[in-house]
């Protein structure tokens, strides 16, 4: 289990990570979202134990990381551009990966071989971007880690190979327990992969949830009444992100459990009643919109 409690990392006197918490189980698949410059980096740095937490803590396994190297060798880090040392082939970084992480396993580095199929001794540096980020996952699976740390794993990827990724990452996750922490503004990737999702904003924590919790509840809205004054009562008894009118037509992203507002619309007794489920990525501008980070109406 990943424990972050109360974190904070600034550079020059600016607060990156505010004080911020967060628990991670065994197993999970966690999407970290959130507006540029939110401390998404600076967090799963600071997770992996690149970065010393100037407050909080930060543990895995209930051992603080930064300290300990026998955490940091469990944990693979990889960052939204791949790093290997120039002149290094895939076979050489292999070697120094075997010698840096106790859990490497070369049987997996052969069977991960036929997902890949990437030419072992060519020079990375050669690669394409999509094939450079292809033979950053062959390295970090073959490490067997339990905590896999992914900046922007995706970018760049075809979409045969996203699936591969993924399907390698379910089965880890199925067979061996792992966890996995993935930063991301692909929003349907997340929604694709994820089964827990923070979303952060100026180094704080807004929401956190379950994937399937966080939709259930917040919905989009669409009602049209006869007395207009009906649309402001209503108003008053909902918790809503945002609005829009269109004509008659009122448009709200509101937050609660789905029978209560529906419940709550009834009473006015609507000629238009639409109650409908939101995206990822139109939960991610409302929540932001809420949090004063605001994006023009985008409804269509
Ligand atoms: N090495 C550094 N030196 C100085 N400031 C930094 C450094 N790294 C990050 N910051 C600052 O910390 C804040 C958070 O940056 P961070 O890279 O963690 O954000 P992010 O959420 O990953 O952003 P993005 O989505 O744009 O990649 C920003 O204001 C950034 O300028």
């Amino acid at each position: 289990m990943i424990e972050i409690r109360r974190v904070s990392k600034s550079f020059q006197g600016e607060k990156a990570v505010d004080g911020l918490s967060l628990t991670v189980h065994k197993g999970a698949i966690y999407g970290l979202l959130g507006s540029n410059g939110a401390g998404k980096t600076t967090l799963l740095k600071t997770l992996a134990g690149i970065y010393r937490p100037e407050e909080g803590t930060v543990k895995i396994g209930g051992q603080p990381v930064f300290e300990s190297t026998q955490v940091k060798q469990r944990v693979i880090f990889m960052p939204d551009s791949p790093y290997f040392f120039p002149q290094a082939s895939l076979k050489s970084m292999a070697a120094y990966y075997r010698s840096i992480y106790p859990g490497w396993s070369d049987k997996r580095y052969k069977e991960l071989g036929s997902a890949f199929r990437l030419d072992t001794g060519r020079k990375l540096s050669r690669f394409s971007k999509g094939m450079q980020r292809q033979a950053a996952f062959w390295l970090a699976l073959s490490c067997t880690p339990d905590v896999l740390i992914m900046d922007e794993p995706i970018d760049g990827l075809d979409p045969v190979m996203r699936r591969q990724i993924k399907n390698l990452l379910f089965q880890e996750v199925a067979q061996r327990e792992l966890t996995v922490l993935i930063s991301s503004h692909n929003l349907r990737e997340i929604e694709d992969l994820c089964d827990h999702v923070g979303i952060m904003h100026d180094g704080r924590m807004l929401v956190e949830k379950d994937l399937d919790d966080l939709k259930a509840d917040t919905h989009k809205v669409q009602v049209a009444f006869r007395d207009e004054r009906h649309a402001s009562a209503l108003e008053s008894k909902l918790q809503i992100l945002h609005q829009e009118h269109r004509g008659s037509v009122n448009l709200y992203i509101v937050k609660g459990d789905r029978e209560r507002i529906s419940q709550a619309v009834h009473v006015y007794e609507p000629y238009v009643f639409d109650l409908l489920p939101l995206t990822l990525e139109e939960i991610f501008i409302y929540e932001m919109g809420d949090a004063g980070y605001d994006a023009q109406p985008i409804l269509l």
